[in-house]
C-alpha cells in the first residue's frame, strides 16, 4: 500500500514527464485533513475536505474501468458540452434521498456540507466549468411507490472519495493536464492520518497504470430470453387509449416507455458495450454509474440543465424521424421531421415548457426561433437550445433540475394531468430511465443530462428502456417503431443486435 502521494503521482505519469512536474507531497494532503479534523471540532460537525493535484492526460474509460471494479460505487461521465470527463470512485459522503422531494433534501444537504469546505492543493487542469469537490449521481423518474426502491434509491448522490476530471479531446504529451481530486468528510474523531492514507490507496489504485484486463468473455453474451414490457401489441393498445384520452381533451401530450429485458448465457461487458456507445454516439453525454452491482449506462442526446459562468442552459429535444439508408432517403425523413405539424406541437409544447420555468430566474433569455435537426447514428431529432443569463440571486443547478424535471418531453403536458395518468396507466416502473444524471459542485455550478437510450444492467440481466411523445394525432404503430430505433443503440452496444 502506498502511503506516499509522491507514488500515487508518478504511477499516472508517463516515465518522460516524471522529472518536468513538482512531486506532490503526502505531506499536504494530511495537513489538508488535519485542518479539516480541527475544524469539524471547532464547529462541532462533520466537515467537508478536499485535495486536488495535476494529472496528465489519462485515458478515461481505462481508469473508470479501474475504478468500478476497486470502489463501492463509480460513475463515468463524459459530458456532450464541452468533451470532459469525470470520473468518481469511493465514497466519501452519501447524501441520498428518497420520496417526491428527492431532489430538493439532496440540495439541502449538499449547501450545508459544502458550505466551510477545507480545501488544499493544486493548481490544477483549467476546467471548462464546475470547480472543486463534486456531488456526482442521478435521480429517478419519479419517486417508487411505497418501500425504497432496488437497487437504487430515487435520488443517488454522492461526493466520491476519488475524483479525476478532464478534457477527453486532449491527446499526448503537452496536452492540457486534468485533475486528481480527493474528497473526504471528516468528523472530530477521524484520524487524518487514515483519512489520508485510504484515499492514496484508493486514488492509486484506480489510477494505476496496468492496463485493467478485460472485464467479461471476449466472446459477446448470447441472449438465452428477452421480454418486451408490456408485449408490443398492449403498449401499442396503451397508445390508443392516451389518443383517445387528449382527443377527449385530458391533456395535450404524454410520452409513453416500455422496457425490453434480455437474460444472456453470461454477465454483460459494460465497459466494452459503454466504450462502443461512446464511439458510435460521439455528440451524446455518456454516463455509467455503478452501485452494489448494478450499472446504469446510457448515451443520450438530451440535457436537462448546464449552469456555467452565470449562464443557464437547457434543451427542447422531442420530434423523431428515422434516418435514412441513402442521402435521398435522409433528406425525405429530415423533410417529415421539419414539416410535420403533428411533430413540431409536440417539440413546441417542450419549448414553451423550457421558456416558462426559465423565465423568472434569466435577465435574457434565448431561445432558438425554430428548431434545427439533430443527426445522431439512430434517429433524427428536433432541436431548440434555450440559454439564459442568470439573475444575481438565481438558484443552483440542483433547483433548476428539480424545476425542470419531467420536462414535457419525458413525461407530458399538462405536467399534472399527464403524469397522473401516466402514474395510472404505463405499468413501468422506470425507475432511472428518464430521470436526470450528473453533478453539481459547491457553488451550483454543473450538468445534468435527461436519463434516455440507458439500460440498467446487472450481471447477465439487462432492462433497456425507450419512450415517445405521443400527442392526440399519434399512430401506435409508428411509435411503436420509434421506440425500436431508439433501444438500437443499447442492443448494438451490449451485443445483442
Ligand atoms: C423518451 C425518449 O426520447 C424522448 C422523446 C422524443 C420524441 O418523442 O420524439 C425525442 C427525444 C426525447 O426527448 C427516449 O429516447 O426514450
Amino acid at each position: 500500500m502506498a502511503t506516499d502521494a509522491s507514488l500515487l503521482y508518478l504511477a499516472a505519469l508517463p516515465e518522460a514527464d516524471r522529472s518536468a512536474l513538482d512531486l506532490a507531497s503526502s505531506q499536504d494532503l494530511l495537513g489538508v485533513c488535519r485542518r479539516a479534523v480541527d475544524a469539524a471540532r471547532l464547529r462541532g460537525r462533520p466537515v467537508l475536505t478536499s485535495w486536488a493535484m495535476p494529472v496528465p492526460y489519462t485515458d478515461a474509460l481505462d481508469v473508470w474501468r479501474r475504478s468500478r471494479r476497486v470502489a463501492d460505487r463509480a460513475m463515468l461521465w463524459r459530458s456532450a458540452w464541452d468533451s470532459t470527463f469525470l470520473v468518481a470512485a469511493g465514497t466519501a459522503h452519501d447524501l441520498s434521498a428518497d420520496g417526491e422531494d428527492r431532489i430538493g433534501a439532496v440540495r439541502a444537504a449538499w449547501a450545508e456540507l459544502a458550505d466551510g469546505a477545507v480545501t488544499g492543493g493544486g493548481p490544477t487542469a483549467e476546467l471548462p466549468t464546475g470547480q472543486g469537490p463534486l456531488l456526482v449521481g442521478g435521480v429517478a423518474f419519479a419517486p417508487a411507490a411505497g418501500t425504497s426502491r432496488p437497487p437504487f434509491p430515487d435520488a443517488l448522490m454522492w461526493v466520491p472519495s476519488v475524483q479525476i476530471r478532464g478534457t477527453a479531446a486532449a491527446t499526448g504529451r503537452g496536452a492540457p493536464l486534468g485533475e486528481l481530486r480527493l474528497n473526504a468528510v471528516v468528523d472530530r474523531d477521524s484520524d487524518p492520518v487514515r483519512v489520508s492514507r485510504d484515499l492514496l490507496d484508493l486514488a492509486e489504485r484506480c489510477l494505476s497504470p496496468m492496463p485493467a484486463a478485460p472485464d467479461g468473455p471476449v466472446t459477446p453474451p448470447l441472449p438465452r430470453e428477452s421480454a418486451e414490457l408490456p408485449p408490443a401489441d398492449d403498449w401499442k393498445s396503451l397508445v390508443g387509449r392516451a389518443v383517445r384520452r387528449m382527443r377527449e381533451g385530458a391533456f395535450e401530450k404524454v410520452v409513453l416507455a416500455r422496457e425490453v429485458r434480455y437474460v444472456a448465457d453470461r454477465s454483460f461487458d459494460v465497459p466494452a458495450a459503454v466504450d462502443r456507445l461512446g464511439r458510435a454516439y460521439p455528440e451524446a453525454t455518456l454516463f455509467a454509474v455503478r452501485d452494489s452491482g448494478f450499472e446504469f449506462v446510457g448515451a443520450t442526446p438530451e440535457y436537462l440543465v448546464r449552469l456555467t459562468g452565470g449562464t443557464v442552459h437547457t434543451l427542447g429535444l422531442a420530434g423523431t424521424t428515422p434516418r435514412g439508408a441513402t442521402p435521398e432517403e435522409d433528406a425525405a425523413y429530415e423533410r417529415d421531421l421539419t414539416g410535420s405539424a403533428k411533430i413540431l406541437h409536440e417539440h413546441d409544447v417542450v419549448v414553451r415548457m423550457l421558456r416558462e420555468a426559465l423565465t423568472t430566474d434569466c435577465a435574457d433569455l434565448t431561445v432558438a426561433p425554430s428548431p434545427t435537426v439533430l443527426k445522431l447514428a439512430n434517429v433524427q431529432h428536433l432541436s431548440t437550445p434555450v440559454q439564459g443569463k442568470l439573475a444575481e440571486d438565481a438558484p443552483g443547478i440542483l433547483e433548476f433540475a428539480e424545476r425542470l424535471h419531467p420536462t414535457p418531453a419525458l413525461g407530458g403536458h399538462p405536467r399534472a394531468a399527464s403524469l397522473d395518468w401516466l402514474a395510472k396507466n404505463e405499468g413501468l416502473d422506470r425507475g432511472w430511465y428518464a430521470g436526470g444524471v450528473g453533478w453539481s459542485d459547491t457553488s451550483g455550478q454543473g450538468e445534468f443530462a435527461v436519463a434516455i437510450r440507458s439500460a440498467l444492467i446487472h450481471g447477465n440481466v439487462a432492462s433497456l428502456y425507450a419512450g415517445c411523445g405521443i400527442v392526440a394525432d399519434s399512430d401506435p404503430e409508428e411509435e411503436y417503431l420509434e421506440t425500436c430505433a431508439k433501444l438500437r443503440p443499447m442492443l448494438h452496444a451490449l451485443g445483442l443486435a
